[in-house]
């Protein structure tokens, strides 16, 4: 493992914002830290940054306490967006780069590589004030790892990206987890983490309710989603063995919540009969209904 915390607190006044957070990062791995607003992601993210003292426990990179660990080896996209507004986009990336110590010729391979990744080249020359929300955001994203560091932390990085922008950003977190890099990100966007997390943490009001692989945390709920396309009505499938919730969809298509993955075969013979059918699918709960039951209907 390369990032472990270990009970690690932060407390101001009386308020805990952070209580006792365990978890680990491997090496070249994507990790996501799922909360609500408020749930205590940037707190936990400032406090390995060292930009925030832990009230207590335990914060190691490869063994080493991180506050002396060389900061080159940090790469942080803050939550609140902000870049030079007067600067040109260029003209910014070289200054973080250069800030880092990076010689020019290497910044310049390595700028030209990423604007024309994020599709930036006709904004290479513009001032930064100039430019979209969403454009904003790639400069700032491209500005948190022009240094190649060792440990990338991005805090809500999809936020307010269009669905191209945020492809975009999906394959240049692959691209570089793939260079190596280990990552670690936040996000409201449930099917983002679901693509590219290996392993998670589930926070609620400070406290971790999972911390784990994404399978593991599936397995927990079992295949319990079953889609099926029929013309069975909601009465007649609601009396099916198993079922405990019935939601009727466009297009005759239905889903079952099923009390145990076990009454799918019954389920499929009744539905089936012998004949054809367009579509029965069993599957794990999404990450996205997961935590809507772990975390927001406060079954917890
Ligand atoms: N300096 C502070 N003084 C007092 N309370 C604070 C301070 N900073 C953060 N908090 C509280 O700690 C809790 C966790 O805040 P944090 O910003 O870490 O949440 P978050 O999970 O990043 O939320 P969001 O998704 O809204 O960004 C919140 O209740 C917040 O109000």
């Amino acid at each position: 493992m390369v990032l472990q915390l270990k009970d690690v607190t932060k407390r101001y006044r009386d308020f805990v914002a952070v209580d006792r957070l365990n978890f680990t990062i491997e090496k070249g791995e994507i990790f996501g830290l799922i909360g609500q607003n408020g749930a205590g992601k940037t707190t936990t993210f400032r406090m390995i940054l060292d930009l925030q003292d832990t009230t207590e426990g335990l914060i190691t990179w490869d063994g080493q306490p991180i506050k002396s660990v060389d900061r080159d080896i940090l790469g942080y996209l803050p939550e609140e967006r902000g870049i030079f507004p007067q600067m040109k986009v260029e003209e910014q990336l070289y200054f973080f780069g250069e800030l880092h110590g990076m010689d020019k010729a290497v910044i310049k391979k390595d700028i030209d590589f990423w604007i024309q990744r994020f599709d930036l080249e006709e904004k290479r020359n513009v001032k930064a004030e100039t430019l979209s929300k969403g454009n904003k955001q790639k400069v700032q994203l491209i500005a948190s790892f022009i240094h190649k560091p060792k440990f990338l932390i991005l805090d809500e990085p999809f936020s307010g990206l269009d669905p191209v922008n945020m492809e975009l950003l999906k394959d240049a977190i692959l691209y570089l987890r793939d260079q190596g890099m280990t990552i670690l990100f936040s996000s409201h966007q449930m099917d983002n983490v679901e693509e590219l997390c290996d392993h998670l943490c589930l926070l609620k009001r400070g406290e971790s309710l999972f911390s784990g692989s994404l399978l593991d945390l599936k397995k927990q709920y079992g295949k319990t989603k079953l889609t099926v396309r029929t013309d069975k009505s909601f009465e007649e499938l609601s009396k099916f063995p198993g079922v405990v919730h019935v939601k009727m969809e466009r297009d005759s298509q239905a889903v079952l919540t099923l009390e145990d993955e076990s009454y799918a075969p019954a389920i499929f013979d009744l539905l089936s009969n012998g004949g054809y059918m367009e579509k029965f699918s069993l599957d794990y709960l999404s990450l996205h209904e997961i935590f809507k039951e772990k975390v927001g209907a406060g079954l917890v």
